[in-house]
């Protein structure tokens, strides 16, 4: 049985689909911690969230950094999508697209784990492509409404289905591949 794994975040629905989709195959222990989030391509910020974990919790850690990126506006807003989401709402978000033909977006999971303080994290990351339309289905997370993959919003997806095809889904199956192999050949 793999040992189980410590995920830090502050958000609730990010460590739902974590569990959803490792357990019980990997068991999640979860702590709540707001941790400073640098300005920075999407790998440095998962790594600088990571490094500062597992220095607070003085232990192995997981963290998540999850981006929105606009493909007419050169990745933005990326991982500053919280701070667009939290100021302008779906229908802002639609806003910023508006001047462009080309709706298309990517989301992007990226998971850092580290095996302790002052250890290098290990970067986990799945991607989805999918387009920015007016908000449909419920309004349960963040920007799953205004995200449509082949013609379903996340939002309008059941948990099953997005978990299956998503970019946390996607990050998630790495994540699991390389626990698994290390179990195969613990380290000397
Ligand atoms: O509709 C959504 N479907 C998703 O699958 C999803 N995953 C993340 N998000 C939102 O995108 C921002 C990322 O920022 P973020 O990675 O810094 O997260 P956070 O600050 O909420 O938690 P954490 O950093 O403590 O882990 C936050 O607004 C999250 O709510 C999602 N919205
Ligand atoms: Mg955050």
């Amino acid at each position: 049985m793999a040992p189980p794994i410590h995920f830090i975040t502050g958000n609730a629905n990010k460590l739902r689909e974590v569990k959803a989709i490792l357990e019980p195959s990997i068991e999640i222990r979860s702590q709540s911690l707001d941790l400073e989030e640098i300005q920075g391509t999407i790998e440095e910020v998962a790594n600088s969230k990571c490094r500062r974990a597992a220095d607070l919790v003085n232990g192995p850690v997981l963290v998540e950094d999850t981006a929105l990126c606009f493909n007419a506006l050169k990745g933005l807003p990326g991982p500053y999508i919280k701070w667009f989401l939290d100021s302008l709402g779906h229908q802002g978000l639609n806003n910023l697209l508006a001047a462009y033909e080309d709706k298309s977006a990517e989301a992007v999971c990226t998971f850092a784990y580290s095996p302790g303080p002052g250890r290098d994290p290990i970067i986990f990351q799945g991607r989805t492509p999918g387009r920015i339309v007016p908000a449909r289905g419920p309004s349960n997370f963040g920007w799953d409404p205004v995200f449509e993959f082949e013609g379903k919003t996340y939002a309008e997806m059941e948990s099953a289905e997005k978990n299956k095809i998503s970019h946390r889904g996607r990050a998630l199956k790495k994540l699991q591949a390389w626990f698994e192999a290390q179990q195969e050949t613990p380290s000397s």
